[in-house]
Parts: structure tokens; C-alpha cells; sequence
């Protein structure tokens, strides 16, 4: 495999049509996924040359996370239903890689075995240091509107030494995916759950509780949050600058800047568009991770140029696992940071930090 977009073809042919659908499918007309990779390619790079350069630097601190890349893992959703191993194939190859894994609260996996998978590949070093401690673990959260289910679920992330909690704020109600509703996904195949939502309270020890998708959540409950955990907040979803101006106020540490890959609400603008804003918006006083579309080297490249801090990949590391387990989710990541390297080097930017605006240019 050369790229990830032969990635994507071995995925279509290897996953099911129902289940094929349902990862590569967006809202509604499809409008917002379609156009968060035609958006990038309505860019265009100029790069400086002589600037005499090493070779580039690729990783990125985040809130005490070292990563090898400044590409991490977006929260996705029931990785068993392309692998077997799911989530903890893809959990190896993230600490393998020294990538940054932001699990899904609708992981086919718990929490705690996804973190006993990514110390196990990382054979207990972790931050280049012996029994270093927690692997590069995030967690993806929907506030639930019962406080205490909640608050269950962001002791188990504590307890499996998740880094930061990803709080996804885009999803009041579930997106109408009409690929789904015409293959009639509805449901997890027999012996595949939702793990983190086992055994919540008010419910019986070994019931998995359904994922509550409720317009009830305000700021509120992101203030209570904030004073329930230590662990840093980061908002998913956030494409109004106001509320990036907001989340600034209610002591949010960053902002994932996504439009759920387009599977929420339809025509919203491509994530790359909306990018500059947002880090107007936001001033450099937190980090901005931009997702959605990011499928080259020369994206993350316009990405870092414009103000994000790292990107994330979505639907490209599920096709990694369906293609090969664990070691396509490996291929998958290395292709892109090779990619990324490449491009660094071609722009004459020693690290990301070297990337400028003024590298991009809009296509006329
Ligand atoms: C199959 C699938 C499942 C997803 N599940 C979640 C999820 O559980 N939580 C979440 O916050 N975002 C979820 N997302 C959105 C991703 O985190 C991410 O924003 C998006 O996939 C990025 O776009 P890309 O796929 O073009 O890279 C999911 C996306 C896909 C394709
Ligand atoms: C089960 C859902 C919570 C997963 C999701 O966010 C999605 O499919 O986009």
C-alpha cells in the first residue's frame, strides 16, 4: 500500500456493504463530508527554499502527552465490526507508533483492556522511559444527561490512565445517516457491546447502557465537569467561533475543530475552512486539533500552517484495521507521518512550529 487511499479500497472490498457504509457515510446529502477533503484541495502550498534545514522534527507535546506526530486518532466508534481484535489492535499500534489514541466512549472495547493493550506494544516504555506511565490515552466523552452514569465513566477513563477527556459537543441529537437507514444498521452484530456503558450505575451489573444523546447539555454541565475532573478538557466539536470564545471562558484546555467527519449536521463548512477563524478566535491560549478530510502529508502540512496544533484521522485508521489488524492501522500512520516528513522538508520547515499562514495559498 502506497497511500491511505488504497487503503480505503482494501477496506471497501474487505468490510461488509452495511458496515462499509456506515463508517464512510455522512448526514443527510453528504454535503459537509464530501466537501472536508475538497476543501483541502482547493488549497495550495508555497514553500520556502534554502532555509537549511535538518531534517524535520515531527513530535508534538499536548497536554503532557508526547506524541511521535502531530497526527492522532480521532474517537471512532465500534472497531470490532471491521477487526476482530478492534480497539485493542488499534490501541497497539498507536503506542507502536508513538501516536496519540483518543478511544471512543462507543468503543467495542473497555477502556481499561484498551490501556493494557497500548502498554503491552509498548512493552512498559512509554515517554522513552521505563514503566514511564500512562501510554498517550485519551478519552471521548458524551456528557450523559445522569450526572452519576457520568461521572462513572470518567473514573474508569481516570482509572485506566486516560491523559485528557474529549468531550463531544456536536451530537445533541445522533446524525441521520441515510446510508444506515437504508441497510437497516441499526444495531451491534450478537456479542458486541458498547463496553465502557456495562454495569453504570442504576442499572444491572452486567447491562449495557444505551449511549443518551440529549439536547439537555448546556454549559452547565461542562462547568460541572470542569470541577469533577483533573484531567484536561478538550471540546470536540466546536465550530462557531463564539463558542470557541466561550469554551475559552468556562476553562476548557482545547478544542478538537470537527465536524464529526460530516456524519452530524449537514453543509456545515469543511473543518479547513473554519480553521483560520477559530485560531483567531482562540489567540494561542489553547491548542486547536483540526479533523476531518486529512488523508495526505500536504493536509496535515496546510492544517499546521493555518494554526492547528496536530489533526486527527477518523475513517483512515478503520481502514488500517480492516485491511490488516493491527499492522494496516501501523501502515496507515507511518505512510502519513513519511508523508509528513517529506512535505515538511519540501515547504523548508524544520518542525511545524515552522509553518506559517502565508504557505497557503487559496486556489482562484
Ligand atoms: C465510523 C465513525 C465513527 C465515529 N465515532 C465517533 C465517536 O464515537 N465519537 C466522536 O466524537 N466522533 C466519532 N466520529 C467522528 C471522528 O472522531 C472524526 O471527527 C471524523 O471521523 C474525522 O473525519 P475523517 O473521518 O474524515 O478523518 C466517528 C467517525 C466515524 C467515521
Ligand atoms: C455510536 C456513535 C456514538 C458513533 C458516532 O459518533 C458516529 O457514528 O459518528
Amino acid at each position: 500500500m502506497l497511500n491511505l487511499r488504497e487503503f480505503e479500497a482494501a477496506a471497501a472490498s474487505t468490510v461488509d456493504r452495511v458496515h462499509y457504509d456506515y463508517l464512510a457515510g455522512g448526514a443527510w446529502d453528504e454535503v459537509t463530508l464530501r466537501d472536508n477533503e475538497a476543501a483541502f484541495g482547493r488549497l495550495r502550498l508555497l514553500p520556502r527554499v534554502l532555509r537549511g534545514r535538518d531534517k524535520p522534527e515531527l513530535d508534538v507535546s499536548l497536554f503532557g502527552c508526547h506524541a511521535a506526530s502531530p497526527v492522532l486518532m480521532s474517537p471512532t466508534a465500534f472497531h470490532r465490526l471491521v477487526h476482530p481484535e478492534g480497539e485493542r489492535a488499534t490501541a497497539r499500534a498507536a503506542a507502536a507508533t508513538g501516536t496519540i489514541m483518543v478511544a471512543s466512549m462507543a468503543a467495542t472495547v473497555a477502556i481499561a483492556d484498551i490501556a493494557a493493550a497500548a502498554r503491552e506494544a509498548a512493552g512498559g516504555v512509554v515517554g522513552g522511559v521505563v514503566g514511564g506511565g500512562d501510554p498517550a490515552l485519551w478519552f471521548q466523552l458524551y456528557i450523559q444527561p445522569d450526572l452519576e452514569v457520568t461521572e462513572a465513566l470518567v473514573a474508569r477513563a481516570t482509572a485506566a490512565g486516560a491523559r485528557a477527556l474529549v468531550v463531544t459537543v456536536d451530537s445533541p441529537v445522533f446524525g441521520a445517516h441515510e446510508r444506515d437507514r437504508r441497510n437497516g444498521f441499526l444495531d451491534l452484530p450478537a456479542g458486541m457491546a458498547c463496553e465502557n456503558m456495562r454495569g453504570l450505575p442504576g442499572g444491572e451489573p452486567d447491562a449495557v447502557r444505551p449511549i443518551a444523546m440529549s439536547p439537555e447539555i448546556c454549559w452547565d454541565h461542562l462547568d460541572w465537569l470542569r470541577q469533577a475532573t483533573s484531567l484536561p478538557v478538550v471540546l470536540k466539536g466546536i465550530l462557531h467561533p463564539e463558542d470557541a470564545r466561550l469554551a475559552l471562558r468556562h476553562g476548557v484546555d482545547g478544542l478538537m475543530l470537527s465536524n464529526h467527519g460530516g456524519r452530524q449536521l449537514d453543509t456545515v463548512p469543511a473543518t479547513i475552512d473554519l480553521l483560520p477563524e477559530i485560531v483567531a478566535a482562540v489567540g494561542g491560549r489553547m491548542p486547536v486539533i483540526l479533523d476531518g478530510g486529512v488523508r495526505r502529508g500536504t493536509d496535515v502540512v496546510k492544517a499546521l500552517a493555518l494554526g492547528a496544533s496536530a489533526v486527527g484521522i477518523g475513517r483512515p485508521v478503520l481502514w488500517g484495521l480492516a485491511a490488516d489488524g493491527e499492522r494496516g492501522v501501523r501502515r496507515v500512520l507511518e505512510l502519513l507521518r513519511e508523508e509528513v516528513d517529506a512535505a515538511l522538508a519540501l515547504c523548508g520547515a524544520g518542525s511545524p512550529r515552522d509553518l506559517t499562514p502565508d504557505l497557503v495559498r487559496r486556489r482562484s
